[in-house]
C-alpha cells in the first residue's frame, strides 16, 4: 500500500510561478509563485539568474507590476481568499511596502502604470458594490481622481504610450465586452468597438505610437484572432473602429498580444485543443516567423522584455510545474526554478478522445490512464473519476498544477482512470460551442456526461459500478446535476465549492458578478423557472451517491449557504455526506494546509466507495 500522506506533500510541492513583469531595464523579472505555501511576489535577477522570494504578506499576492522607469513595483493582496484585492507599493530592492488602498470591503483591479511612473489606474467599486469606475492615483501624493464612471464593470487595461489616454475594457458578460478609449483632458469617452452580437477584446497593446492598437477579439468571429484597430482615422457613431486582421485562426488566439518595444515584432499564442502554439509576427512583412515548438502546455502572461528581442511568459504542461519561460523566435528555455519535486516519468500524459453525445455531435475530452493498474478488476476495467471544469466558460487544459485545480496525478497515482470532459458550453471551441448550454439548454451539457460514461463503459475503460464524478464551483453544480438526473451511473461523487440552488446563489452572489452570470444561467426576473427547475436543491431525493462536499467561508463567488443547503437535505435523507469548510479561504482554496487537508480526503472518499 502506498503511503498517502507522503505521496500528497509530493503532489502538493508541485509549485507554480505565473504572472512575469519586466524591470524597466530588464535585469530584474518579477513573478508570483507560492514556493512559500502562498502566492507572494519574487524576483529573478537576470545576470546571475537567482531568484528570491520579495514580499513576506501574511495573504496572498493576486499580481506585480514593475514601474516602467523606477525600482518599484504594485502588488496587489486580498485577505483569506476574498477576491477583495488591495493595491500596495513595494520598494526595490529594500522591499519596503506602503499600501495604496485600504478599503477592505472594496475590490480594485489593477490597470497599468502611466508611462512615467508618476501614476498607476485601476478599478474599483467603492462608488457601488455592483459596477467598477476608472481611477488614476499619483503615487507619490496618493491622489486619486475618477476618470470614467458608469453603472459597469469597467477595468483599463493600458496607458497610451504618449500618456494622453486610457484604454478600457467595457465587461458586458463573460463573452461581451466593449473598449473605450478614455482621453484624460476631460473630453468625453470614444467607443471603439461598436458591434451587433457578441464580441469579446483581450489583451489590447498601444502600438508605439498611440495611433493604432493591437488586440485578440472574435468580432464577427467563431474564433480568437489577432487584429489592428486604427485609431487614427474618424469613425462614424455606430461603427466599428476599422480593423485588419493580422492572421486567420481556426482556434482562438490566447494569452496575449505582446509587442516589440520598437513595435516590430508581435507575439501571441493559440489554443490548439487545449495546448498553446506560440507565434512571432513580423508586423513589416505582416508574415509569422518561425517559432520554437513547447511541449504540449499552456502558456499565459505574454510580456515582452522592453531591452531584448524575447518574452516572457508562464508554462504549465503535464510534465513542467508551472515556471516562467522565455522565448524568441529562435528558442525558448525555462527561467525560472520553481521546484517540482515528483519524477518527471513518473506523471501521466493524457490522450486526446472525442466521444458521440445524444444529438451526434462529438464532445473533446482528456483521459489519464494510471500508470499503476492494480486497481482493475478481473475484465481489466478501471474505477474512473470524471473531472468536470468549471465556469462553464472555461476550458480542462493539459496541464500539471493549475493552483485551483484538484491534482488529478494524484488520483492517478492511486489508480484511479480520470476523464476530463470539455462538454458543451466549454470555451475553445468557438462561440457557437459555447452557447449550446445556455439557460434551457443546461441539461444537454448533463446529457454529455451520460455520453462520457457509455463511452468509457463501451471502451471497457471503466468498471461500469466504480464511476466516480467530481468538479469545482460550476463544475460542482454539474456533479450535483449529474448525480440528480442520472442516480444510477454514479458510484461516489465530489463537490467543491458548488452551486446547487441558482436562485440562492444569484441572490447571494457578488452584485457585481450576478449580472455576468444572469447572461449565462437566466436571470432571476425573466427565468425563475427554469432556474428552479435545473437547481439540484430540488432533487436531493434522486441523489443515492454518496457526496462530499468542500467548501471555503470566504468564497464570494459562490457563497458557501449553497454547501450548507445541500449538505443538511442530505444529512436529513441519510445519505452518505462527508463535509469539509474552510475558513481561512475563498473560492480557490489555494493554501498549501487546506490542500493538504482536501485532496487525500477526496481520494479516501473515492476508494471508500469505489474500492
Ligand atoms: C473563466 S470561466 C468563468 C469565470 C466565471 N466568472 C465570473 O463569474 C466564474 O468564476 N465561474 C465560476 C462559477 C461561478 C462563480 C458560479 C467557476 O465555475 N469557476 C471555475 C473556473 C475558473 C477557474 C479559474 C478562474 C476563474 C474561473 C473554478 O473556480 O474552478
Amino acid at each position: 500500500m502506498p503511503n498517502h500522506s507522503i505521496d500528497i506533500l509530493q503532489y502538493i510541492l508541485v509549485r507554480r510561478a505565473h504572472g512575469p513583469s519586466w524591470s524597466s531595464d530588464a535585469s530584474q523579472l518579477a513573478f508570483v509563485a507560492d514556493t512559500s505555501g502562498l502566492d507572494q511576489a519574487w524576483l529573478l535577477d537576470m545576470q546571475i539568474r537567482e531568484q528570491r522570494q520579495f514580499t513576506h504578506f501574511s495573504e496572498r499576492v493576486g499580481l506585480v507590476a514593475w514601474s516602467p522607469c523606477d525600482q518599484q513595483l504594485i502588488v496587489t493582496v486580498d485577505v483569506g481568499g476574498n477576491e477583495h484585492d488591495q493595491l500596495s507599493l513595494v520598494q526595490f530592492p529594500s522591499g519596503e511596502v506602503r499600501a495604496l488602498t485600504s478599503l477592505p470591503g472594496v475590490i480594485h483591479h489593477f490597470g497599468a502604470w502611466s508611462p512615467d511612473g508618476q501614476s498607476i489606474c485601476y478599478s474599483s467599486n467603492q462608488r457601488h458594490q455592483a459596477f467598477f469606475d476608472v481611477w488614476i492615483m499619483d503615487i507619490t501624493t496618493g491622489e486619486t481622481r475618477c476618470v470614467l464612471e458608469q453603472d459597469a464593470s469597467l477595468m483599463p487595461v493600458a496607458w497610451s504610450p504618449d500618456g494622453n489616454m486610457l484604454l478600457v475594457t467595457r465587461l458586458n458578460t463573460e463573452l461581451d465586452q466593449d473598449l473605450l478609449l478614455v482621453p484624460l483632458n476631460g473630453a468625453p469617452p470614444r467607443l471603439l468597438t461598436f458591434h451587433e452580437g457578441e464580441a469579446t477584446y483581450e489583451y489590447p497593446t498601444f502600438a508605439p505610437d498611440s495611433q493604432s492598437l493591437y488586440v485578440l477579439t472574435n468580432y464577427q468571429r467563431e474564433f480568437m484572432a489577432p487584429v489592428r484597430l486604427d485609431l487614427s482615422s474618424a469613425t462614424l457613431p455606430q461603427t466599428h473602429t476599422p480593423l485588419t486582421l493580422l492572421a486567420d485562426t481556426a482556434w482562438d488566439a490566447e494569452a496575449g498580444i505582446a509587442m516589440s518595444p520598437d513595435g516590430k515584432m508581435l507575439a501571441w499564442a493559440i489554443n490548439e485543443n487545449g495546448c498553446s502554439r506560440l507565434v512571432f509576427y513580423d508586423t513589416e512583412s505582416t508574415q509569422e516567423l518561425p517559432a520554437p515548438a513547447l511541449p504540449p502546455g499552456v502558456v499565459e502572461g505574454l510580456q515582452w522584455s522592453p531591452q531584448t528581442d524575447e518574452v516572457a511568459f508562464s508554462f504549465n504542461s503535464t510534465r513542467f510545474n508551472g515556471n516562467i519561460w522565455t522565448a524568441s523566435p529562435a528558442q525558448a528555455q525555462q527561467a525560472t526554478g520553481v521546484p517540482m519535486e515528483i519524477e518527471q516519468s513518473s506523471l501521466v500524459e493524457p490522450e486526446l478522445i472525442h466521444y458521440p453525445t445524444f444529438d451526434g455531435r462529438q464532445i473533446p475530452a482528456y483521459f489519464y490512464r494510471p500508470q499503476q493498474t492494480n486497481r482493475a478488476n478481473a475484465s481489466g476495467q478501471l474505477p474512473v473519476i470524471i473531472f468536470v471544469h468549471g465556469g462553464p466558460e472555461s476550458q480542462f487544459r493539459p496541464l500539471y498544477a493549475a493552483p485551483w485545480m484538484p491534482p488529478l496525478q494524484y488520483y492517478l497515482h492511486r489508480g484511479f482512470a480520470v476523464l476530463a470532459p470539455n462538454v458543451r458550453g466549454s470555451r475553445g471551441y468557438g462561440k457557437t460551442y459555447v452557447h449550446l448550454d445556455d439557460v434551457e439548454r443546461r441539461p444537454d451539457s448533463v446529457a454529455d456526461l451520460k455520453a462520457a460514461v457509455a463511452w468509457l463503459v463501451e471502451h471497457g475503460k471503466a468498471d461500469p459500478k466504480r464511476i466516480g464524478i467530481m468538479g469545482r464551483s460550476y463544475g460542482g453544480y454539474m456533479v450535483l446535476a449529474a448525480i440528480t438526473s442520472y442516480p444510477d451511473l454514479w458510484a461516489a461523487a465530489v463537490d467543491m465549492v458548488g452551486i446547487a440552488n441558482f436562485v440562492s446563489f444569484l441572490e447571494k452572489t457578488g452584485p457585481w458578478r450576478r449580472a455576468w452570470r444572469e447572461a449565462e444561467y437566466g436571470s432571476l426576473a425573466h427565468h425563475r423557472n427554469i432556474l428552479e427547475q435545473i437547481s439540484p436543491i430540488h432533487a436531493v431525493d434522486r441523489i443515492t451517491a454518496p457526496l462530499m462536499v468542500l467548501h471555503g467561508a470566504n468564497d464570494s463567488r459562490v457563497p458557501i449557504n449553497e454547501a450548507e443547503h445541500i449538505v443538511a437535505a442530505l444529512r436529513a435523507r441519510h445519505v452518505p455526506v462527508h463535509y469539509l469548510r474552510f475558513e481561512d479561504e475563498g473560492h480557490f482554496m489555494l493554501r498549501h494546509t487546506t490542500q493538504t487537508t482536501a485532496y487525500p480526503a477526496i481520494g479516501d472518499w473515492f476508494e471508500q466507495y469505489m474500492p
